[in-house]
């Protein structure tokens, strides 16, 4: 019988993450000092300490909108170009420091213009810092690809100019587009024109749904919008009934259209399991979809969503998920596999990513732990 995997040795797998914002992972040392070098005075704290837990505590509100809040104070120290190559910079550095190989990161370009960029003064400045993170971390001898989603806010009216900035910029970096903010009373269908027009451009989106609001969410943004993934998605268990507590053994499980449809298409669901918890959308760790889900073999992802609001790293995540469900180095494969085959990179850079970096770490990890 082999032992818990522990954070350590998750450290040391190569991860893909495929959901996590810009502005909701930023250092809080790195706030601290973006605040006194840009005159914001807003901070809740002015010790690094103190600021992240601020964040962790105030996030941590079992509702989506005031989880949100936070953002205010992320989004105001990242208004320059400096700041902006800097944050981008350091995200690519912590993500290869956790291990990841591969990343896809998130963030509004239009919340970065109230110091006067432009949007490309924008995506250009975080372009920028990723190039900058991912030489220094090669430096280190730690490879990491880190491409870019342009998210639009869905309570806004700039999601069809922002898809256009998303398609400009897609040879250099920007792999995709998404809509992000508060879900429930801003439908997917309010930015159609946006979906319709990358889809004509044969360009990629994921759409965060299925978090604050159920099933009509998460039917709306695949058969309406035509999204190729979705953030979160965990409400789709509104649509399975399965056999709880004590007849749990035996495995019944109902599944109603919608559920069925996703897992035969293999819709990637981008599931966050603390960033769940903090918001309300899962009760636990213990008690979230993602152990229903995975037994029922949908596309499911692990991701962070939002490492300074949760506190966490995707190894973190992993850790969490292991400790709750007993998952092993093949589960772990799995879920990275299945992050792999559903990033929006071309086929055959992700059939590379698997083969040469993915299989190899981890075959090498289960051989060292046998
Ligand atoms: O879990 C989430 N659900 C919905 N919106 C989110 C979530 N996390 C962050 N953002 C929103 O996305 C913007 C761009 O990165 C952030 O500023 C925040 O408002
Ligand atoms: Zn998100």
């Amino acid at each position: 019988m082999s032992h818990q995997l522990t954070l350590d040795q998750i450290r040391r797998a190569p991860k893909v993450l495929l959901h996590d914002h810009l502005d909701g992972g930023l250092r809080p040392e790195t706030i601290v000092e973006l605040a006194a070098a840009t005159g914001y005075t807003g901070l809740p704290a002015d010790d690094p300490e103190a600021l992240g837990a601020w964040f962790a505590e105030a996030a941590d509100s079992g509702s989506l909108e005031r989880y949100l809040e936070t953002f205010g104070h992320t989004v105001a120290v990242m208004q320059t170009r400096e700041s902006l190559v800097r944050v981008a910079a350091e995200c690519a550095e912590d993500l290869a420091a956790d291990g990841i190989v591969y990343a896809e990161v998130r963030y509004a370009p239009e919340q970065h213009l109230e110091a006067g960029l432009s949007l490309e003064e924008v995506v250009e400045a975080v372009l920028e810092g990723f190039r900058v993170g991912q030489d220094r971390a090669a430096a280190q001898g730690r490879s990491i690809r880190v491409g870019t989603l342009l998210t639009a806010m869905r309570h806004a009216a700039r999601s069809r100019e922002i898809a256009e900035l998303a398609v400009r910029y897609r040879d250099v970096g920007v792999v995709g587009f998404d809509i992000a903010g508060a879900e429930a009373g801003h439908p997917p269908t309010r930015h159609l024109d946006a979906f319709e027009y990358l889809r004509r451009e044969n360009a990629h989106f994921t759409i965060h749904a299925g978090e604050a609001f159920g099933l009509p969410s998460i039917w709306e943004a695949l058969q309406w919008c035509g999204a190729g993934r979705l953030g979160h998605g965990v409400r789709i268990v509104d649509d399975i009934e399965a056999a709880r507590g004590a007849d749990e053994a035996s495995g019944t499980v109902r599944m109603g259209r919608l559920a069925n449809y996703v897992r035969d298409k293999r819709v990637p669901l981008e599931m966050c399991p603390s960033s769940n918890v903090q918001t309300g959308a899962a009760v636990s760790i213990a008690e979230h979809p993602i152990g229903l889900l995975r037994r029922l073999r949908f596309r499911v992802t692990v991701n962070t969503d939002n490492r300074l609001q949760s506190g966490t790293a995707l190894s973190e995540e992993f850790a969490k998920l292991v400790e709750a469900f007993g998952y092993d180095w093949d589960d772990l494969q799995w879920f990275t596999v299945n992050a792999m085959k559903s990033a929006f990179l071309p086929f055959d850079e992700r059939l590379a990513l698997i083969n040469g970096q993915i299989k190899p770490g981890f075959a090498q990890l289960k051989w060292a732990t046998d």
